[in-house]
């Protein structure tokens, strides 16, 4: 695919990854733009259809991907996600650099695609803390954020695999982690 070489969010659902990129994105409106997903989950309050995510049912999700419009998907605790090649595309024609906030599953399928992004992992200092994000965030039934917290167990452990991610940031002081970030995105800091 053409264009600058785009820029792979993942780590455990609650690690800040949202945070991080949105804070990214309202820094450097004129160099990212974020690849918007879709997903059969329902919106959370202030989640905008078209922005955050193409919100679809199931049925419209799978012709889709039957179709061949889409990159990469997934299952994530109990909902379809996927990266629309559509996406990616819009993002690329306007020559900003393309972000995708997608899960392990999409990390490993994304890597056998020629798009030949930057990896980067975003993790939680500890499961705790990332219990306890997770909960405060109010945006999840017990059941799936136990979903979450076990997925999020292996996703530390695939992060850890070498060579999987060209930078792992720790999101302990947010402040710290997106100066992190920048640095490893920009050089900047
Ligand atoms: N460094 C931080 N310190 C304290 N709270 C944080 C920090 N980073 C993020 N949070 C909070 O933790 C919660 C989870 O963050 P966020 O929604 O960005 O995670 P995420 O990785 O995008 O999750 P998901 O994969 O489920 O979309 C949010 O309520 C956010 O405000
Ligand atoms: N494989 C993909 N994963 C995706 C995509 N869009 C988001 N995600 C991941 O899903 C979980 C849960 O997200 P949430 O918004 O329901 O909290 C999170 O890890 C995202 O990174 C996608 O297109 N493909």
């Amino acid at each position: 695919m053409a264009g600058p070489r785009p820029v792979v969010f993942s780590g455990p659902s609650g690690a800040g990854k949202s945070t991080l990129l949105k804070k990214l994105m309202k820094e450097y409106e004129n160099v990212f733009g974020f690849s918007v997903s879709h997903t059969t989950r329902k919106p959370r309050p202030g989640e905008e259809n078209g922005k955050d995510y193409h919100f679809v049912t199931r049925e419209a999700m799978q012709a889709a991907i039957n179709n061949g419009e889409f990159i990469e998907n997934a299952e994530f605790s109990g909902n379809m996600y996927g990266t629309s090649k559509a996406a990616v595309q819009a993002v690329q024609a306007k020559n900003l650099i393309c972000i995708l906030d997608i899960d392990m599953q999409g990390v490993k399928n994304i890597k056998k695609t020629d798009l030949n992004p930057i990896y980067i992992s975003i993790q939680p200092p500890s499961m705790e803390t990332l219990e306890k994000r997770l909960r405060d965030r109010k945006t999840e039934s017990e059941e799936s954020l136990q979903k979450r917290l076990n997925a999020a167990k292996v996703d530390i452990e695939f992060s850890k695999e070498p060579g999987v991610f060209d930078v792992i940031v720790i999101n302990d002081s947010l402040e710290d982690a997106y100066e992190r970030l920048r640095q490893a995105l920009l050089g900047v800091s």
